[in-house]
């Protein structure tokens, strides 16, 4: 379902950030246009006092849609479900959509979180350049081999069978995230080909960070 001419999306988002790409996929799926607004990671825009006012936990994303901001990836994309149903984040069997909220929470709670910039920065400083690199491959990994044997029953060329989810809108991310800190995914065959589908996507080709208008390559 596209947006009408009178509703204004604007997206905070950073091109690296993980969690901003969740949404701009879950955007650009559904078909919702939107204003980008770009917000520096790196260069520690999200501190800034006029960011902390839309939103007082300093991170990205953060949707403001005709005025209701929200932020929270996953409350973000809940969101964008309810308002925009067509086409569903969720197949229609309630027992695969509370699977699917379970690849979705462990990606969200139990990897991405522990490799977070603000994490990797205080491992830094506490251990070495080497040991923050260690620590979110460590992490990623750990969250891989759980998610490997969970979907070995449900993949398809998706997540789960051949229909686009929520579980894929969180997974390529975090593929991104993986490759980024140099994990090699030929440990995960199955995670890699579902990648491999996925990310060729016209709509997962868009929201990629390269793709937006803030893309600037950065270090692993
Ligand atoms: N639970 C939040 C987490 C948001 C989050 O951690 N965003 C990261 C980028 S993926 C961020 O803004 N990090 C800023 C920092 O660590 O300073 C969500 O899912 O949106």
């Amino acid at each position: 379902m596209a947006t009408s001419n009178k509703e204004i999306v604007k997206l905070y988002s950073f091109c690296h950030s993980s969690c901003s790409f969740r949404v701009r996929i879950a955007l650009a799926y559904k078909g919702i246009s939107y204003e980008y607004i770009a917000i520096n990671l790196s260069q520690g825009e999200q501190f800034s006092d006029d960011f902390k006012k839309i939103n007082a936990f300093s991170t990205v994303p953060v949707l403001v849609d005709n005025g209701f901001i929200v932020s929270d990836s996953l409350a973000i994309l809940e969101y964008l479900e309810e308002k925009y149903p067509e086409p569903s984040l969720f197949p229609a069997d309630s027992k695969k959509r509370a699977l699917v909220r379970q690849v979705v929470n462990n990606i969200v709670s139990s990897i991405q979180p522990l490799q977070n910039l603000n994490v990797l920065k205080k491992i830094e400083a506490l251990a070495g350049s080497d040991e923050r690199l260690k620590w979110a491959q460590y992490f990623i990994e750990n969250g891989f081999i759980a998610l490997e044997a969970l979907l070995t029953t449900e993949a398809g060329k998706c997540c789960f069978g051949d229909k686009f989810s929520m579980a894929d809108a969180v997974l390529i991310p975090q593929v991104y995230n993986a490759r980024r800190f140099k994990v090699d995914m030929e440990k995960f065959p199955l995670l890699k080909r579902i990648a491999g589908f996925i990310e060729e996507l016209p709509f997962v080709q868009a929201a990629k960070p390269e793709k937006q208008p803030d893309f600037v390559p950065l270090r692993p």
